[in-house]
């Protein structure tokens, strides 16, 4: 069975006295123990919610890397080795603000990707389609061909110690979220492409919707057979919604 993940995206926000403020809240909560939980603060207060969460069972993870492992002479980027050694486990590839506002390309993303997992960190490769590539009906392309430029450039093999977090751009920060429907309908679809390489990968990989989950909503988005947790934005900054959404992953 997979085990379920609920990672809060903290994105651009916080100070050192809200960030204080939502670990306090953070170290409050009673969290099941069959889901797998993680917080992905802004770069700069890392440090900060891993000595804050010291002893509490939250894995920390960043927003984004650079595409070179180590290290070295990239001006304003942050190596996942460093990550590593900050503490944090897990790392955010592609999310679509930053694919969207930056610009960043499948070919770029597949060697953060690699980067990361070659410090051992975990993925999390953020795939989504836009409210227009929905309406054209083609949302199940736009999806593929983000997934599978990964596939081709490092082999299915990479999901093996990867997480997929598919993000419909239209339901972030909106209110709106797709339906349990219509959510499942594109999480079987990307199971299914990696199935297609290897029936073990897409097996034992987690797939995480994201998109408006709330407390209200997260059971029965977590309650599909192809959704295996959720990457949660603004509901993660609240720490009483965020372990309300924790436990909706637990039962
Ligand atoms: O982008 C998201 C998480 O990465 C989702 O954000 P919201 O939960 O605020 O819609």
């Amino acid at each position: 069975m997979r085990r379920p993940l609920v990672a809060g995206n903290w994105k651009m926000h916080g100070t050192r006295a809200s960030v204080a403020e939502l670990i306090r809240g953070l170290r409050h909560l009673a969290l099941p123990s069959s889901v797998e939980v993680a917080v992905m603060p802004p770069c700069l207060y890392i440090n900060q919610v891993i000595q804050g969460l010291d002893g509490k069972s939250i894995a920390v993870g960043a927003q984004n890397c650079a595409v070179e492992p180590m290290q070295g002479a990239l001006t304003g980027e942050v190596a996942p080795s460093q990550l590593a050694d900050a503490g944090c486990a897990l790392v955010l590839v592609g999310h679509s603000e930053r694919r969207l506002i930056l610009g960043e390309r499948d070919e770029l993303l597949s060697r953060k990707f690699a980067a990361a997992q070659s410090c051992g960190l975990i993925p999390v490769l953020c795939i989504g389609e836009t409210l227009e590539q929905r309406q054209a009906g083609k949302t199940l392309e736009v999806v593929a061909g983000q997934l599978g430029s990964v596939i081709e450039e490092l082999g299915v093999g990479a999901f093996a110690q990867a997480v997929v977090a598919y993000e419909p751009v239209w339901a972030i920060g909106t209110g709106l979220t797709a339906s349990p429907q219509e959510a499942q309908e594109v999480h079987a679809a990307i199971r299914a492409q990696l199935a297609a390489e290897s029936a073990d990968v897409a097996r034992g990989v987690r797939i995480l919707y994201g998109g408006s989950v709330k407390a209200a909503n997260a059971a029965e988005l977590f309650g599909m057979p192809d959704i295996d947790g959720g990457l949660i934005g603004g509901a993660s900054l609240n720490a009483d919604e965020f372990g309300a959404i924790c436990r909706a992953a637990g039962n």
